[in-house]
Formats: C-alpha cells, structure tokens, sequence
C-alpha cells in the first residue's frame, strides 16, 4: 500500500512539475507578441516521432482547438496544408509544449536569417540518427561541420557534374525504352523507375560502380552474401528498421524479420564500403594518385592529402568517410527520384509545358546524339524551370527544425507592416520549425502559388536562345540557404535536366488510369487526369521525404514522338 501511495505521490508530482512548466513557458512565450497554439507532445522527442503515423489519422478527427498545436508540429501537416496556418497565425508563431516552445515560420525573411547563420542556429540532436556509419556533414555543428564541410565540398565540382550528366543520359535512355515497350505505352509506379535511375547514378558517379537501368539484382560479389546495389537499395528504404539494427547489433536477428534482414543489408553495406575505400586507396598509390572525379576518390584524396599536412590540418577517419559516403546516397536518392516522378506526373497534368521544354529541346539539342555537358546544360532553362517548379510545390523537405541559442536575436517581417522588417528575441530556450513550403506556396512570394507555371522561372527574350533563368526569390529554398546550402544542388539539377529532356525528346507523357493497364480503353482524359491529380495529393513523408502514398497506382501512357 505505501509502495503505491509512493508511486502515486511521485506520479502527481511529476505532472504538477509538467503543468508548472507549461505555465511558465506559455507566460514567457506571451511576452514575445506572436500567436501561440499549445500541443501536449514533444515534436522534437521520441514519443512524437514513434507515434506520428498512428496518431495523426486521430488527430484528423479531432477538432483544431484540441489538436492544432500537435498538427502543425507534423511535418506531412505542414505540407498538405500549404501557407494555410501562416496566414491564420501569422508568418511567425509559436507552439508551446512541455518539453519545448517552437517557434514556426513560413516568414522568407526569418528563413533566410536562420540559415544563414549557422552558428545561432545549429541542428537538433535529431540529426544524429543520421549517423549510422559515421557522423558526417549533414549531423555534425560547429567547427566539426566547418572541417567536414571543406573536405567534402570538392567532390562535388564540374569534373562530377560532367559524370552525372553522362550517366543520367544512359540511364534515361534505357528507362524510355523500356517505358517504350510496355503493354499500351501504359507505365505503372514510374517512382520505382526514377529511383532506379538515381541510384544508378549515384553508383556511378559517386562510386564508380555502373549497372545497367534494368540490370535487376546482381550477384553479390565475393565474401559478400547481398549485391552491393541490394544492400544500398535495402538501406536508403528501410532506415527506421536500419537504425534499430545497428542499435542493437547482434541482438538484431532476434527483432523480427523486418530488422534482421535490415541488420543484414546494413552488414553488408558498410562491408563493402571498406573494401572500396581500400581498393581506391590501393589504386592510388599503384597509379600515382591519377585522379578519377568521382565522390569516393576525390573525398578520399583530398582527406588523405590533409593527413599528410600536419597534425593541424583538417582530416577525416574512415568512419567519417563512410558516413560521408552513406549521407551522399541517403541525401540525394529520393529526394531526386521523388522530384523526377512528381515532374512526370504534372507533365501529364500539362501538355502544354511538355511542348514548350521540347521547344527548346529542339533548337539546343538538335540531332545530336551524345550531348555535351559544358555545350548544352546551361542553355536548357526551361528544363532547369521544370526541376524549380517541381520542388517549389513537391520540395522533398517541407520543414526543417533548428535549435536556437539563448538570447539570439532573430529577423522577422513585421506583423504591423509585411514591407519592414523587426528583430524578434525569445526570452528562453526555444527551438524553430522552418517552413519553406508554407513560403513557397505563398500569393504574397508566388503569384498564383498553386499553379504548376515553370514559365514563372523564365524572363523572355527576343528569341528561345536569349531568354534568362530568373534568380529565385527570398522565400525559396528547396535546397536550403547560406554556409549548409545543400551541396547536391548543382548534382541533382544536373541529373534531373538530362533525364526530362531525354524522356521530352523523344516522347509525350498522357495521363492514363490502372483501367487502362487492364485493357479498358476510351479512357476520358479529364478522367485519367483528375486520377492523376488525387495520386499527386495523397502525397505523405516516407524516411523523412515526401512523396507519393501509392506511387504503384500512377499510370502514365508513354508516346513515341
Ligand atoms: C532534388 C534534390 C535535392 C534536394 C531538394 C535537396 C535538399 C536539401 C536540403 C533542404 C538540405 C538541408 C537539410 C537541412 O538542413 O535540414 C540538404 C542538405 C544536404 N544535401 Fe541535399 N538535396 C537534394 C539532392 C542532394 C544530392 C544529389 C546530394 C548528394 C549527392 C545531396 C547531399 C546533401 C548533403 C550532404 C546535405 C547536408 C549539407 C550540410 O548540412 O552541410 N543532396 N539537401
């Protein structure tokens, strides 16, 4: 009996503790003038991040005064409901929990200001799940991201860009004929194939690995019991299972199939990382450092070069360099294969913008068979259009969380006039949600924010050669902002242009429905396309990036020009 009168006394004072707390934070969050919603989890913690996908159908039904706070912390929220709340609470907001106070904005100009200064606002501890095989540049703050930042930066120059342009070539000329040969030109899950394609390329360009697009599973090699393209595949879509494998180790083969198998591929993957930064190494020094441009061999010379410099000069360990490694392919796989397939499906949405890329297709282009990198990538603005269009609306990071130092002053917009700016200081230890896709679909950013308009991006000229790719507006930032810019931008732009425009050059895209692939035909397009439309919509986050729900069920007809 006292045992239990001992846990109930320590129960209560717990939750007393946490009311208090919540008193004191909401008080303090009052006193900074913006709006304020409260949710009874912490976004940041770990009950919030396990439960999401169980609680948020829940809180679908429950009304906004019980659950906003919790709503607006859920980063598929964010993105389904545009710049919805920002114009209800304001650009800036805050959500006061009892762990933490966050501060929202969907505000171009604190966006900007938050990003651009690093060190005020580094990453959460969140990032760190990140670090399965290494800590690395997208985990790490501080003077480690500055080291980790100088000596990954190199690998991703032209000599790579060059490399990516290539590849994306090859592989996009196999995966349009293979789309080609699909029963009624129809192609279900067309995401399976972008992701092909983005993982081929990463293979090649960053490792030096090249498989054919439709090479299905290989053998794995020697001493090895999964392919490396298996165990990389089985790691970039299971990292939830993946993290509890490593974090279990050997227990992991006790968890249930889903993690053992994840356990596995993790095995394998990491094992083959080793073999190839020993064989690179090993041919460096047979070949005396000939330098080959792709991202395992430059990041290996120019942290190998560092070592020889003296004991001050920046290094990495292996175990950074596999972590480097891994982040590459996690960072830039879905992210451009979710962005190639949403593209797809809103090219089917416009005929219209397929003619006018396939204008400029024409006239840069012309017969040739191998285009050339330097020749041809920049004069194809309108392709490079497509790509910002599509991640302005679909960007694959629709929030992105930060912590803030104490009494860090912080640039807003004015709430009393949009047309000046105010300094912000909040009075405690608060952490912030950016929302660039509140801001990105924002009238006050975008002219009729909703709309798929790649010709926004593009100033006219006297003729298709002289027009200009406009410079993009505060308020956008897909691929981030300032010193922790994403530094795949330049990769993933070049891949995503050589793949539309091989795919627009020699075909049509037109919305078509699962009927079709069954047979059925007189299909109304109006149909297929209102089809397309929901399939687009019902988009959600899967491994932290968004796309589609049911990619399996776009269907797209494919049509030889
Ligand atoms: C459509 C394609 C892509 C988009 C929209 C994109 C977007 C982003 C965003 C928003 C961030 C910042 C995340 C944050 O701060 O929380 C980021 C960081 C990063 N991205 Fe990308 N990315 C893309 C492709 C790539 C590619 C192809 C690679 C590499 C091959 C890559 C490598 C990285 C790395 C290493 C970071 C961390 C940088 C740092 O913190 O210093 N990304 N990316």
């Amino acid at each position: 009996m006292n045992i239990l009168r001992a846990i109930l006394l320590i129960v209560s004072l717990y939750l007393v503790s946490q009311v208090y707390t919540f008193y004191v934070r909401y008080r303090n969050a009052q006193k900074t003038g913006l709006r304020i919603v409260w949710a009874p989890l912490d976004p940041f913690g770990m009950p919030f991040m396990t439960l999401i996908n169980i609680l948020r159908p829940i809180m679908a039904y429950l009304p906004d005064s019980l659950s906003l706070g919790s709503k607006l912390m859920d980063l598929e929220w964010s993105w389904k409901s545009d710049d919805k709340y920002q114009k209800e609470l304001g650009l800036n907001f805050l959500v006061v929990t009892p762990a933490r106070t966050v501060m929202i904005t969907g505000d171009p100009v604190a966006i900007a200001h938050i990003l651009q200064k690093r060190k005020e606002f580094p990453k959460p501890k969140l990032y760190e799940v990140l670090d399965i095989f290494g800590r690395n540049v997208d985990s790490v703050n501080g003077e480690d991201w500055a080291r980790q930042r100088k000596i990954t930066a190199p690998c991703f120059n032209e000599k790579v860009s060059s490399l990516v342009w290539d590849e994306s070539l090859r592989q996009s000329r196999q995966m349009v004929s293979s789309w080609l040969s699909a029963p009624n030109g129809i192609v279900s899950n067309m995401t399976d194939d972008t992701r092909i394609v983005a993982l081929h390329v990463l293979t090649s360009a960053g490792l030096g690995i090249s498989h054919d697009f439709s090479q299905g599973a290989r053998k794995p090699t020697e001493g090895h019991t999964m392919s490396h393209r298996d165990s990389l595949m089985m790691v970039l879509h299971n990292f939830i299972p993946v993290i509890f494998a490593k974090k279990m180790g050997k227990m992991a083969q006790f968890l249930g199939p889903t993690i053992r198998k994840a356990g596995i591929a993790a095995k394998e993957f990491e094992q083959y990382m080793d073999e190839m930064i020993a064989h690179e190494r090993e041919s460096m020094q047979k070949s005396g450092d000939v330098s080959k441009p792709n991202l395992i061999s430059t990041l290996i010379r120019t942290s190998d070069q560092s070592k020889d410099g003296g004991p001050n000069a920046l290094k990495l360990s292996d175990d950074e360099i596999k972590g480097n490694l891994f982040i590459f392919n996690f960072a830039g796989h879905d992210t451009t294969a979710n962005t190639l397939a949403y593209a797809f499906a809103n090219m089917a949405l416009h005929p219209e913008v397929q003619e006018w890329v396939a204008e400029e297709l024409a006239e840069v282009l012309r017969d040739e068979e191998q285009p050339v990198y330097e020749d041809v990538y920049p004069r194809l603005k309108r392709a490079q259009a497509v790509m910002y269009e599509t991640i302005r609306l679909y960007g694959p990071a629709p929030m992105m969380p930060r912590d803030i130092l104490p009494n860090t002053p912080i640039q807003i917009t004015n709430p009393e006039d949009s047309s000046k700016e105010a300094t912000i200081v909040l009075p405690e230890v608060f952490s912030v949600s950016l929302n660039p896709h509140a801001a990105q679909t924002s009238s006050s950013v975008f002219p009729s924010p909703k709309s798929f308009m790649p010709g926004r991006w593009i100033k006219p000229g006297a003729s298709l050669n002289d027009e200009t790719l406009l410079p993009a507006p505060l308020g956008y930032t897909p691929w981030s902002h300032g010193p922790r810019i994403c530094p795949g931008m330049k990769f993933s732009q070049v891949e995503f242009t050589a793949v539309l425009s091989t795919v627009l050059r020699t075909c049509r895209i037109e919305p078509s429905m699962k009927a079709n692939l069954y047979g059925a035909k007189g299909m109304d397009t109006e149909l297929c396309k209102k089809e397309v439309r929901a399939l687009i919509r019902d988009s959600g986050l899967h491994g932290g990036t968004l796309c589609m729900r049911n990619p399996a069920d776009l269907c797209l007809r494919i049509v030889k020009r």
